[in-house]
């Protein structure tokens, strides 16, 4: 059969991530994001296999500017030939188990789960109607976070609130990030020789948001984020786990509407909140080395709370193959990974600096002292996985 290309996308509410994947390459042909769109810095920025990046100003453009703006970049890399699209949908509810092929009963569905995810649902749901528009012809497959996370068992995924929440308004806990758990955790099942449906792994995606999941033979039991991503750990931006009453108190003692506590939660906190300095990871790390002192705590409540989740999974576990690290954080920061292992040594959990070191900018390895449960990283690949979805469903309705 022809090579195949496959265009992956993932749109946020002012962002486009893509990446143009073809079956005969490792590394993508072209990647990149628009950003700040809608708004007067609305800019493009991609690269290519030579890994030379180039930017273009599209002042104002929306979604589908810049999926116009895109074409001819697409085009040229890929030879004209592109024979599906690959849409990263966070919230699939409980409909969607696994990727699925676009129509329109899709479409209605992913629809009826804004409610759960109107930060996401909305933005994914716009990429989606611009690629149909801009590609009626090709086959496009949504992938989502959700779908990973449907084989949580009920008392992983309930919430001890009255039964007809959940029935009712689908209130439960669903999980994100299923896409980078899944694959981290079948690279760790190839790296190890063990087989993916008789391997147990911890995964921990620390990117802007952070997730962790306990995977048991190929499957996931439980994981950090519930209903929304906001519950569970520190994040870039959010606060993960906060006490539920937080929201009355800062009503009743500051007034405060739902709105404003939403957008503390989610936009102002995390690390960004506890150091009042950046929610990006090396920021805070430079800061840290020259001793600033609300950097240092950022970091610290990060991997003490990460440690704590981890540990929690244990229970979601029969045993431990190992603890796999990714995500921009998880893939690049020995101090995040020492820091957060230091707090598990009564798990048996212990690194080794010299290999720790090592495994940064897109280097996998195992990062445990000999003797000691591994400790591996592996770089994620959301986009690889969503194409191989992509290809999968296209093999599948083809025959
Ligand atoms: N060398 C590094 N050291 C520490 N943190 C890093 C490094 N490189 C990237 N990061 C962090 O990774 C995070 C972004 O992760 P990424 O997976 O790219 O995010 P996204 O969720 O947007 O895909 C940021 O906090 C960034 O600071
Ligand atoms: C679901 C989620 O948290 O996604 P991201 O990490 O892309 O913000
Ligand atoms: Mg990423």
């Amino acid at each position: 059969m022809a090579t195949r290309n496959i265009l992956v996308l993932n749109c946020g509410s002012s962002s486009l991530k893509f990446a143009l994947l073809s079956q005969a390459h490792s590394t993508p042909l072209l990647a990149g994001q628009a950003e700040r769109l809608a708004g007067p810095q609305a800019t493009l920025h991609w690269w290519q296999a030579a890994n030379i990046r180039q930017r273009r100003e599209l002042p104002g453009a929306d979604h589908r500017a810049a999926l116009q703006a895109l074409l001819p970049l697409v085009e040229a890399a890929c030879g004209g030939g592109l024979h599906g699209i690959g849409h990263r949908v966070v919230h699939g509810g409980e409909q969607f188990t696994q990727s699925c092929l676009i129509d329109a009963r899709t479409l209605a569905a992913i629809r009826e789960t804004v409610p759960l995810a109107p930060l996401h649902n909305p933005a994914n749901l716009l990429g989606i109607e611009t690629a149909l528009a801009l590609f009626p012809d090709l086959p496009q497959v949504a992938v989502f976070d959700t779908a990973f996370h449907q084989s949580m068992p009920e008392h992983a995924y309930r919430y001890a609130i009255p039964e007809r929440f959940y029935r009712e308004h689908g209130v439960r806990r669903y999980g994100f990030h299923g896409t980078s758990h899944r694959y981290v955790g079948r690279r760790a099942a190839e790296i190890t020789g063990l087989s993916p449906g008789d391997s147990c792994w911890l995964s921990a995606h620390l990117g802007n948001g952070c997730s962790t999941c306990a995977i048991v033979d190929g499957q996931s039991r439980d994981t950090s984020m519930g209903l929304t991503p906001l519950e569970g750990l520190v994040m870039g931006t959010r606060s993960g786990d906060v006490d539920p009453n937080l929201h009355s108190h800062l009503a009743r003692t500051l007034g405060w509407s739902l709105t404003e506590i939403d957008h503390l939660l989610n936009s102002e906190s995390g690390l960004l909140g506890l150091s009042g300095l950046s929610n990006d990871m090396r920021n805070l790390e430079q800061e840290r080395a020259r001793g600033h002192r609300q950097a240092t705590l950022a970091i610290e409540v990060f991997c003490y709370r990460l440690a704590k989740s981890l540990a929690a999974l244990f229970c979601a576990l029969p045993r431990l193959d190992g603890a796999i690290f990714t995500g921009g954080i998880g893939e690049n920061s020995p101090l995040v990974r020492a820091r957060t292992v230091a707090h598990m040594g009564l798990l048996g959990l212990v690194v080794d600096e010299t290999a720790n070191a090592r495994c940064v900018g897109g280097v996998s390895g195992a990062i445990n002292a000999p003797g000691h449960p591994r400790l591996l990283v592996i770089p994620t690949n959301e986009e690889q996985q969503i194409a191989l979805d992509t290809l999968a469903l296209l093999d599948s309705s083809a025959s």
